[in-house]
């Protein structure tokens, strides 16, 4: 029987040019009669929008400007058809739901439909008729993408809906168990699947929108922090979230301000190759510290009034209230931190170092050259960021931060992703790292950068500088203390990636113990037993070096700021913090209210 179906699917797949042409017709009719649905959809709401702004005169803090609430509520539209959809269907046929922008997208989705229902309809229709699990995919006629059991790796795949720290005993997490079908998606969080709509709905019976809009010229409204207050001091007299966050007290130190000097000579000696975009920049950044400058004068009210381009809204039933943690970024700071010691996460115990490298990984794919990657946009919620062989093991940093979000879910996770790393450095001993809200979130996964710009352990020095000074545009020094700060915390895990140990006596504390070890032990090489992969090792076997960390010290200028940052804690600690600070900034062009608007 099984013979007879692959027969059959060869023969299918031959006349498969033939066969799409007779399922034009119908995928033409199915196209446009959805493209239709939204036109007359969106005549009619904008009919209803106009009517409820222009005659009703919806209350101030939730009247949207026109054409964003028209399209909210296409976008509400949309999940409408989606959401009749799913259980049938899979997830890159629901893509094709999508508002149409143009004609030549309602082409391509006539093409798409036309190749889906051949391949799902007369190829596979024996698959499927014998209830076998059945997933689309441009090669999915090949039978190595027909996955029988679709519930293998599920685990490895989705990140732990509750606080639940990821044992790495489990097999589940094997480095061996990490090829699985590219045709299994990766499962956002449900808002995140809709895409478009960042709508979602909260225990609390709490509505969420987050919106990024055009010029918004009315002032804000009491209700909502203004703008600036973003940038300013911790809300440190607001009220305590309704969720209670641990044991511990929540302590609001305050934020640290930059001087205009200093931030605007930051933004000039961040190097980027396009003149225009670095000429941008430093306009906007100067713009910005001009902005702080007067606000802290008190000059902020004429200024902030006129000229807000971004609002994050939150409506609640009744809508009396608002989320008292709303722009409190103090307090997600300091939820972090709360959250790093985990017990159940063996065997470490501690998720910081994930947290930092977490982090580091969201703003790794950066190239200051075509301006993409960063971690603005909060790309790595999606799967073909997450997914990327790089990133295995960091699905531990990721569940605790997304269920931070659903705390506060007014952060954008961009923003919360970056602040992951900061404060985790900060918990773990490490200095004060500065940090600005004000990173906007991607609606879909096509800002999602080309994957595979991860440094490569096992490479030298001209590796080193291509990835961080060419593409990242750091210079030696900042290399050199964040590759020796990072490293000085947490280890390798062999089925992670396949190198194993730690790289310094204390894991869990951030200091320059790395640089120390380095320039001390003797070094040499030798095999991960449970991989077979070389690393280096001290004598006595308890410390392990990647071939990238024993280049800071066979590298002459590497290994000048080694010696200098293992003599000089206190400097080491000055120059990670401000290589940090930068890490979490590349990719991210402000406005002048300190807001990033536009993901490259
Ligand atoms: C040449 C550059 C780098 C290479 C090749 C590299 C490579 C690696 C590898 C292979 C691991 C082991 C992952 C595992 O098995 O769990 C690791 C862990 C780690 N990396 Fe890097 N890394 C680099 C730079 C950085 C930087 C710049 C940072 C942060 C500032 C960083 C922070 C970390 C941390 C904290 C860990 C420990 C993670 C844990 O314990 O879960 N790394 N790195």
């Amino acid at each position: 029987m099984g013979t007879l179906i692959r027969v059959y699917e060869r023969i299918t797949n031959l006349v498969k040019p033939l066969g799409k042409f007779v399922l034009i017709p119908l995928a033409t009719v199915r196209t446009v009669r959805q493209f239709t649905d939204y036109l007359f959809y969106s005549i009619f709401i904008s009919l209803y929008v106009f009517f409820k702004q222009a005659i009703i005169h919806e209350q101030d803090e939730d009247s949207l400007p026109f054409t964003d609430l028209v399209h909210e509520y296409q976008l509400h539209y949309r999940d409408e058809l989606i959401e009749r959809h799913l259980d049938h269907v899979e997830q890159e046929f629901l893509n094709s739901f999508d508002i149409p922008s143009s004609f030549s997208d309602i082409f391509k989705k006539i093409s798409f439909r036309v190749d889906y229902y051949y391949d799902r309809y007369i190829i596979h229709v024996f698959e499927l008729s014998f209830g076998k699990n059945y997933k689309y995919g441009s090669e999915s006629h090949n039978p190595l993408s027909i996955v029988d059991d679709l519930s293998i790796n599920d685990e490895n795949l989705n990140v732990k809906p509750k606080f639940y720290a990821v044992n790495n005993d489990s097999e589940s997490n094997s480095i061996h168990n990490i090829h699985r079908p590219e045709s299994k998606a990766f499962e956002p969080k449900p808002y995140l699947m809709k895409g478009g709509s960042l709508r979602q709905t909260h225990p609390t019976d709490q509505l969420v929108s987050q919106t990024v809009q055009g010029k918004f010229s009315k002032p804000s409204s009491p209700l909502k922090p203004a703008l600036t207050d973003l940038f300013e001091k911790p809300r440190s007299n607001d009220a305590v979230p309704t969720t209670p966050v641990s044991n511990t007290s929540v302590a609001s130190s305050p934020t640290p301000t930059a001087t205009t000097e200093s931030v605007v000579s930051a933004a000039e000696n961040f190097h980027i190759r396009t003149p225009t975009i670095q000429r941008s920049i430093v306009e906007k950044t100067k713009a910005f510290a001009v902005k702080k400058d007067n606000h802290s004068k008190g000059s902020h009210r004429k200024e902030g009034s006129r000229n807000v381009f971004y609002k994050i809204k939150i409506r609640r039933k009744g809508r009396s209230q608002i989320d008292p943690t709303y722009g409190n970024y103090e307090l997600v700071r300091q939820r972090i931190k709360n959250c790093l010691v985990q017990p159940s996460y063996k065997p470490d115990g501690n998720i910081g170092p994930n947290m930092i490298r977490f982090t580091w990984h969201c703003c790794a794919h950066y190239d200051r050259e075509t301006g993409t990657g960063g971690c603005s946009g909060g790309t790595m919620r999606f799967a073909q960021e997450f997914n990327d062989n790089g990133n295995t093991g960091l699905n531990t940093a990721k569940s605790y931060l997304d269920q931070i979000h659903e705390e506060f879910p007014w952060i954008s996770f961009a923003d919360l992703y970056s602040l992951g790393g900061v404060a985790a450095v900060e918990g773990m001993g490490g200095p004060r790292i500065e940090w600005k809200p004000g990173r906007t979130d991607c609606l879909d996964a096509k800002k999602v950068p080309p994957m595979g710009r991860l440094p490569i352990a096992t490479l030298g020095s001209d590796h080193i500088r291509e990835v961080f000074t060419k593409r990242l545009g750091f210079e030696d020094k900042e290399t050199v203390a964040l590759i020796g700060g990072g490293h000085s915390l947490g280890g390798c895990h062999a089925k992670f990636s396949g190198f194993n140990g730690i790289w310094s006596k204390k894991p869990f504390r951030f200091d320059n113990d790395f640089f120390k070890v380095l320039l001390n032990e003797k070094w040499s090489i030798g095999v991960v037993p449970q991989t077979g992969i070389e690393q280096y090792y001290n004598e006595d076997k308890s410390l392990m070096m990647l071939n990238t960390d024993m280049e800071m010290i066979r590298d002459p200028e590497f290994k000048k700021w080694t010696e200098i940052y293992a003599k000089d804690e206190q400097f080491f600690f000055e120059q990670f913090a401000a290589a940090y600070a930068k890490l979490v900034e590349l990719g991210v062009i402000r406005d002048d209210d300190g807001i990033q608007r536009v993901k490259m």
